[in-house]
């Protein structure tokens, strides 16, 4: 299968590096600095799940010299999604390909769907711990390497089916789900809960679990999108929360969220992607979310400018 990665960054990089490590054919489709840095240095992934240096390292800055693409792994930030990025996708949506989006949040799949056609969105998301060091080199540190997926219109599942076989083939975990849009509401219960609170508070998990008031606050936020997801017809319960609950009771006590790990770099965060997103999802449905509102108030002073 030929497969794009649009995105190079911690996750993208991951999953492209772990399917060529396969032996299928990826291209990195990347901007300059990006493209230097692993001209440079390579790419290699430091992972408790086996180290590894991507062989064939195949690097492209513009969709004209992308011949062959059926997939493309889309795992930019929220903020990235602007019209440069739209252009691309549709040109390699043009091609054949169809876009698989692994992005944290859950505006952007209507936003992609819209642009790009409902057929040529497939369902995706992922549980990893990953970020790039200095060198442009991915560190993965949780045992979780998920990438879970799925079918979002009736058409594609034979690409599943299809994806399901390389992603086999590839050291880390591949899920073909038949209910993806509750995975992506499942995700997005549990990072709008966590990046939320380990993001406005500066605090790990481990803070977070041993303080019975914040771990409310984390369990407020749950219900919250949980009855938000309720309003836009998907079935998250309570068995939901108390999974979600459990997830984060298993990472390790300093582990935190992507958010949190940006803010704590000075890097431009996704606040507005998450709650900012859950709250516009909200109004539309005449809900009030008082806890995601109050942590959008706090986390949105650490939303930089766009680069
Ligand atoms: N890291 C993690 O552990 C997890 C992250 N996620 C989610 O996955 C998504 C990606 O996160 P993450 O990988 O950490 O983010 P990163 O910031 O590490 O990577 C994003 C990459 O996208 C690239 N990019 C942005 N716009 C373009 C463009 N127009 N063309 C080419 N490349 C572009 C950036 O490149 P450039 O260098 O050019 O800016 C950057 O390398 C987010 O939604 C995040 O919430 C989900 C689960 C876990
Ligand atoms: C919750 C977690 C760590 C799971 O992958 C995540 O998605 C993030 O922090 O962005």
């Amino acid at each position: 299968m030929n497969i794009v990665v649009l995105g190079a960054g911690a996750l993208g990089a991951y999953f492209g590096a772990r399917c060529e490590e396969a032996g299928h054919p990826v291209q990195f489709l990347v901007r300059y600095n990006r493209a230097e840095q692993l001209r440079k240095n390579g790419l290699k992934i430091q992972s408790p799940n086996g180290d590894y240096q991507v062989s064939n390292l195949n690097i492209v800055e513009d969709t004209k010299d992308i011949e062959q693409a059926d997939v493309v792994i889309l795992a930019v930030k929220g903020y990235h999604l602007n019209e440069e990025l739209l252009s691309n996708l549709k040109a390699l949506v043009q091609k054949g390909a169809r876009v698989l989006p692994l992005l944290n949040g859950i505006e952007h799949i209507q936003f992609l769907q819209d642009e790009l056609g409902e057929e040529n969105v497939l369902g995706g998301l992922s549980y990893i711990i990953s970020t790039l060091d200095d060198n442009g080199h991915v560190i993965h540190s949780s045992a979780q390497h998920d990438l879970i997926f799925g079918p979002l219109h009736p058409s594609q599942t034979e690409l599943c089916n299809e994806l399901e076989t390389v992603f086999d083939q590839a050291n880390m975990a591949g899920v073909l789900s038949s209910n993806i849009l509750l995975g992506l509401w499942n995700k997005y219960m549990v990072i709008t809960a966590f990046s939320g609170v380990t993001t406005a508070g500066d605090l790990t998990l481990g803070t977070i679990r041993e303080t019975s008031n914040t771990m409310r606050l984390a369990e407020e936020v749950l219900h919250e999108v949980k009855l938000l997801a309720i309003a836009k017809g998907v079935n998250l319960n309570n068995d939901h929360i108390e999974k979600a609950k459990e997830l984060l009771s298993g990472f390790p006590s300093e582990a935190t969220s992507s958010m949190h790990q940006d803010r704590r770099k000075g890097m431009q965060i996704e606040a507005d992607h998450l709650l900012g997103g859950a709250l516009r999802l909200a109004a539309q449905e005449g809900l009030k979310l008082p806890h995601i509102e109050t942590l959008y108030a706090l986390v949105k002073p650490y939303e930089l400018k766009m680069q």
